[in-house]
């Protein structure tokens, strides 16, 4: 029997909410695609942003981009689980394609700063499973925004000036990861959410059942 559905077919294990976050530029986007490539049956939630898109970025696959007017109507009608300011732009989660996932049993990953992890977890509670992601370096992290090639000089600076604030909410997380080397790093990763899913808590009613049908049927 599958962990996810009762003897009618029904499903009743509740998606995991995956939180990474991570200074800007610590490999974030690059665990994410990584993670999804090796768990097709993820979710992956799609935020909100006014930023400009970034050369290769596609609408609707790496975010949604909207005007500011647009991302105001989204706030005004509730589309939002959560939404923040991150580094002059707005960014937030639409709710609709996160509560589909969720209760369809499919774990959901995001990509959200330290603001919408909060919220994520006020509002998700011990379905939140975060993740923070360090740097080995602050020299190897500028290292990577400028090896990134996507950014200007301008918003390079910006990201660094605000690396030092984002690291300070390490505490916050569940897990703190160094992102050194990225095949270790990816393993970890992969390792927490396999852990994650063998929680007793997660796997529901379905265990009641197996071991009182176990012991019941002793002797
Ligand atoms: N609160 C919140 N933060 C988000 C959301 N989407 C992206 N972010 C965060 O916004 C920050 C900037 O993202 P982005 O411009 O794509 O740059 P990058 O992730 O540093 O490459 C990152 O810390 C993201 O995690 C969202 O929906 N909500
Ligand atoms: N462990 C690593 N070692 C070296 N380079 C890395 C590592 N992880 C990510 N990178 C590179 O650093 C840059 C920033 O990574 P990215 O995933 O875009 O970060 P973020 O999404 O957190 O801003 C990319 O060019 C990526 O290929």
């Amino acid at each position: 029997m599958d962990a996810r559905t009762d003897k009618a077919g029904k499903i009743e294990r509740r998606g995991i909410l995956f939180v990474l976050s991570s200074p800007s530029g610590a490999g974030k986007t690059t665990m994410a695609r990584r993670l999804l490539a090796a768990e097709p049956q993820m979710a992956v939630s799609v935020s909100a942003t006014t930023r400009a898109k970034r050369p290769g970025e596609v609408d609707g696959i790496d975010y949604h981009f909207r005007t500011e007017a647009q991302f105001a109507r989204m706030v005004e009608a509730g589309e939002f689980l959560e939404w923040a300011h991150v580094f002059g732009n707005r960014y937030g989660t639409p709710r609709a394609a996160v509560e589909t996932a969720l209760r369809m049993g499919r774990d959901v990953l995001f990509d959200v700063d330290w603001q919408g992890t909060q919220q994520l977890a006020q509002s998700m509670g011990d379905d939140v499973v975060s993740i923070f992601l360090l740097p080995p370096t602050m020299a190897e992290l500028e290292r990577r925004l400028r090896a990134r090639r996507t950014d200007s000089e301008e918003v390079i600076e910006g990201r660094m000036a605000r690396a030092a604030a984002e690291i300070s909410h390490w505490p916050e997380y569940d897990y703190v990861l160094v992102n050194e080397d990225m095949h270790d790093c990816f393993e970890q990763i992969h390792t927490i959410v396999h852990a994650e899913r063998l929680r007793r808590q997660r796997r529901g009613a379905w265990l009641t059942e197996f071991t009182r049908e176990m012991v019941g049927k002793q002797g």
